[in-house]
């Protein structure tokens, strides 16, 4: 995978940047370009490998943002975070327009929760010969929680992947440039989300790097109990878990304490190697 090899360690840890007035975690923080700046600037010197830009909430129940506006959230941000920052941008959005707008501002990989299932999005992406992280969810945002159900949660969500891959390289887009992810709380229970992160290894085997993206979800609610603002422990235990399991990359708010993570499991992952 050039651009994971080329510009980031693995496991690499991902800062999010909501530029969202309503995101689950974070809303309204970062919507102000000035601010996001100051966040991506503060995660750049915590460590961080990534930032995730993203314009339109995808937590459930939410509601689709109309193009200009998903535009106007983050077209300022990733020309500051790249004029500013040299950390590569990921720009998390379903929208070809906003997919083509930001390779030309500077991002070097598409995130889109749908998989670029919107019409033009395949194109758009093919187009932009930037990297690409399909994710496996089921229904969309507004609905996916109402009463999610699978008759094996791992095998499905791994058949969907594999399918989606094989129709993007038939399309012209490189194997060498897609990521998995397992979609965690996008259409799945508590019970659903811990299988995937359970066996997380069966999804790193089909050998696309693997994002994952846990960070303060309800499945680390409804493990630990925690409210969203007090589930950095558990979001940072999930993204080892996942680090320790062959993710390639975990998608977190809190960078500084999983960046510390990454670099324990990194340390140990080389050390270890020696030994052999
Ligand atoms: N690849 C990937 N992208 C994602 N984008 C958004 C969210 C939702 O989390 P967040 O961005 O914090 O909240 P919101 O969607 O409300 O902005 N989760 C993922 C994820 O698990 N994987």
């Amino acid at each position: 995978m050039t651009i994971l090899s080329e510009k980031t360690p693995s496991p690499a840890v991902m800062g999010v940047i909501n530029a969202t007035p309503d995101s689950f975690s974070d809303g309204g923080r970062f919507i102000d370009p000035d601010n996001a700046l100051s966040q991506a600037r503060a995660m750049v010197e915590a460590g961080v490998d990534w930032v995730d830009v993203g314009g339109e909430s995808t937590r459930p129940g939410a509601k689709p943002v109309p193009l200009q506006e998903e535009l106007d959230r983050v077209c300022p941000v990733i020309e500051a975070i790249h004029r500013e920052l040299d950390v590569p941008i990921s720009l998390d959005t379903s929208a070809p327009e906003v997919m083509r707008e930001g390779a030309r501002l500077g991002i070097s990989m598409i995130n889109d929760v749908r998989s670029l299932e919107r019409e033009g999005a395949v194109a758009a992406a093919r187009d932009t010969g930037l990297a690409v992280c399909i994710m496996h969810r089921q229904g969309e945002p507004e609905t996916m929680q109402d009463r999610p159900e699978y008759s094996n949660v791992l095998e499905e969500v791994l058949g969907y992947l594999d399918r989606r891959a094989a129709e993007l390289q038939a399309a012209g887009i490189p194997g060498d440039r897609l990521l998995y992810d397992p979609g965690f709380g996008f259409g799945k229970t508590l019970e659903h989300n811990l299988v995937l992160l359970e066996n997380l290894e069966a999804i790193v085997a089909r050998g696309w790097p693997v994002l994952a993206g846990m960070s303060r979800k309800s499945m680390i609610g409804g493990v630990t109990g925690r409210p969203v603002e007090e589930r950095m422990p558990g979001s940072v235990a999930a993204a080892t878990m996942a680090m320790m399991k062959g993710a390639a990359i975990v998608r977190v708010h809190d960078v500084k304490e999983t960046v510390d993570a990454a670099r324990m499991v990194r340390a140990a992952r080389e050390q270890g190697s020696l030994r052999e």
